[in-house]
Parts: structure tokens; C-alpha cells; sequence
């Protein structure tokens, strides 16, 4: 029986589940925030102070079905609403409306059972710093009620193949670099059960060597060990070496969905184009192509560059 096996029984007692059924469906999902306004726009607009929160509709009306054992990836530019969606399927945010289904447990009403089921990778990973990787995973396993002697072996394993130096294994995690500590957190998920493993952006801030790593090892806890995974990501390379399927999210939307192939066709048919276009240029096309003429094009010389400009007005418009 191999590590991850093993890891996913204590844990996963007493649930049932079906493995026919789909992992993960999300039916018309929204979450709307209150967010206060700045003080330079409060004083600008000088509103009343009851009209001073603007709305957001960080998820809107958003709809997906992922098979068990597949990868879809959640592409989306910064403040789409990608932690957003991942976090109401990890039920730490509960959808304002819709519902979200894990292998048929409501995250509302299942609560506790959804959390047995899932596991959330993200970069703000609670840890104690002073401890080190095997001491901060040992307590998660022990939480987990994990055997120590096994756990400790399956730790040592883990960390080893995601790349971490022996040396580093027992020395403390606040002298390791933000990449080798969300190598950590990566490996904490894996420790514990991966039936729906939900990474949000695990590889921003990894260098290229070690992205693959945590790559191959998504990978194979698909093939070898049945998990159904979701990835949020800005990297179109690492969504189209990874993802059987994407979902491009704008302003809380689900703009475009497919295999990654499909979408490059559809795009390179729509330009007219002969050769086929990259992921960035599907990207590109469903998130702020109508948005960007001609002459954006041409004043800022390419439509790269056109798009980071688009984006860093938009971003500095919401925050206003
Ligand atoms: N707790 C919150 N309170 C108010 N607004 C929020 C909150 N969380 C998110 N938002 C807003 O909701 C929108 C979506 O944010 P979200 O973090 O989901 O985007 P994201 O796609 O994950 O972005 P990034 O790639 O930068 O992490 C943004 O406008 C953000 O400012």
C-alpha cells in the first residue's frame, strides 16, 4: 500500500462515498463583499457615510462540474475570483447564493464531512515558524491521527521527492525561503487525505526545477492515487502541462471552459489566424480582448503590453 493510501483511511472513516459521482459541482454560485471605500475616493465622491461600502460581486453566478480524477484549472487575472471560489468549496466562506457539492456533501450543511474530504494548499499556510518542516507536519498528521513512526517515514519521503535537502528537514521553517515553505505546505496536503485537493497557486514563487516537482507530483496523485484536483494559477504554461480542462474566470464570471486544445482552436478561428495562438493569447482574448483597440495596441507597441496596462488601470480602479 503506498504512503498516500495509507494516510487517507483514518481520516476518511465513516464517510461514504460513490466514486460514480462527480467531485466537485458547483451550481450557480455568487459571493458579493462590502468593501469600505478608500479615503481619497470617499472625499472625492463625498457620498453619505451610509452609501460609503461599495459592492463587489467577487464570485458571480458561477456553474462547474469536475469529474473525479480530473484537473481543472481556475485561470484568472489578480482579484477575478479565484481564492474566492476555492475558499467556499473549502468552506471557509459560505456562498451568498447557489451551492457547492463535494462528491454529493453540501459545504453548508456537510460542513464537517466536506473538510474530511478536501484539503486546501494556499501560500498564507499556517505554520509554527519556529518549528521545523517534520515537526510542523508531524503535529498536522497527529491531528489527523496518523501513527507517528509511519507518519514521520511518510514526511521524510514526501519532502524529499518535492526537493527539500535533508538538512533543512529538521532545522526551523522561518530560515527556509517563501518557495521551500509553501514546498512544505504542499506536502502537508499530500500527507493528509487528497480525495479533492484544491491548490491555490502552488507554484507561484517556485523556482523552475522545483514548479516541476510539485507538477509531477500532482500528477501522479491523479494517476497512482485517484485525487481530483483544482488549480487556480496565472501560469498558462503550467495550466496547459497540467489541466485536463480550464476555466478562464473575469470579474467573478466563467468566461470560457474546455481543454486547453479546444480553446487555442476556437481563439486562432476567431483571429482568422492559420498558425494556432498560446494560452496567453486565449487569455488575453476572453479576459480583455474587446476591451483593447487598435490604437491601445499601438500606443503602448504590442498588445502585451497594452493588456498589463488594462490590467494595472483596472486593478488601481478597484482598489479606489
Ligand atoms: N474578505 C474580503 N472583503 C472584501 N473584498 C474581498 C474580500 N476577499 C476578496 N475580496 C475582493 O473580491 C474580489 C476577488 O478577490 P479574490 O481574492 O477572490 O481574487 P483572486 O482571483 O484570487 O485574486 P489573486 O490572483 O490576486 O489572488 C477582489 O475584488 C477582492 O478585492
Amino acid at each position: 500500500m503506498s504512503i498516500l493510501d495509507i494516510a487517507a483511511m483514518p481520516l476518511l472513516k465513516n464517510i461514504t462515498i460513490d466514486p460514480a459521482d462527480d467531485a466537485v459541482v458547483i451550481d450557480g454560485v455568487s459571493k458579493v463583499f462590502k468593501k469600505s471605500r478608500s479615503l481619497w475616493s470617499r472625499s472625492r465622491k463625498k457620498a453619505p457615510e451610509k452609501e460609503q461600502k461599495k459592492e463587489i460581486r467577487a464570485v458571480d453566478n458561477v456553474s462547474l462540474t469536475v469529474k473525479r480524477r480530473e484537473i481543472v484549472g481556475i485561470l484568472g487575472a489578480n482579484g477575478s475570483g479565484k481564492s474566492t471560489l476555492i475558499r467556499m468549496m473549502s468552506t471557509l466562506l459560505i456562498p451568498d447564493e447557489g451551492s457547492v457539492r463535494i462528491f454529493g456533501y453540501d459545504v453548508v450543511k456537510d460542513e464537517y464531512t466536506v473538510q474530511r474530504l478536501i484539503n486546501r494548499v494556499s501560500v498564507e499556510a499556517s505554520f509554527f515558524k519556529k518549528l521545523s518542516p517534520m515537526e510542523n507536519l508531524i503535529y498536522a498528521a497527529r491531528l489527523y491521527n496518523m501513527n507517528g513512526a509511519e507518519a514521520r517515514k511518510r514526511i521524510r519521503e514526501i519532502l524529499t521527492r518535492l526537493g527539500i535537502k535533508p538538512d533543512r528537514i529538521d532545522a526551523p521553517l522561518e530560515n527556509m525561503s517563501r518557495g521551500m515553505q509553501q514546498k512544505v505546505a504542499i506536502a502537508r496536503a499530500f500527507l493528509t487525505s487528497p480525495i479533492v485537493l484544491l491548490l491555490d497557486e502552488p507554484t507561484t514563487g517556485l523556482d523552475p526545477r522545483s514548479k516541476i516537482d510539485v507538477q509531477n507530483f500532482v500528477n501522479e496523485l491523479r494517476d497512482v492515487h485517484d485525487a481530483t484536483i483544482l488549480i487556480t494559477t496565472h501560469d498558462m504554461d503550467e495550466a496547459e502541462a497540467l489541466c485536463d480542462r480550464v476555466a478562464i474566470i473575469d470579474k467573478g464570471r466563467i468566461v470560457a471552459e474546455g481543454e486547453t486544445e479546444a480553446l487555442k482552436r476556437a481563439v486562432t478561428a476567431l483571429h482568422g489566424k492559420t498558425e494556432l495562438v498560446s494560452m496567453n493569447e486565449v487569455f488575453m482574448h476572453y479576459t480583455a480582448a474587446h476591451l483593447i483597440t487598435e490604437e491601445d495596441v499601438k500606443r503602448y507597441g504590442s498588445w502585451e503590453k497594452a493588456f498589463e496596462v488594462y490590467e494595472a488601470r483596472r486593478e488601481e480602479e478597484e482598489n479606489s
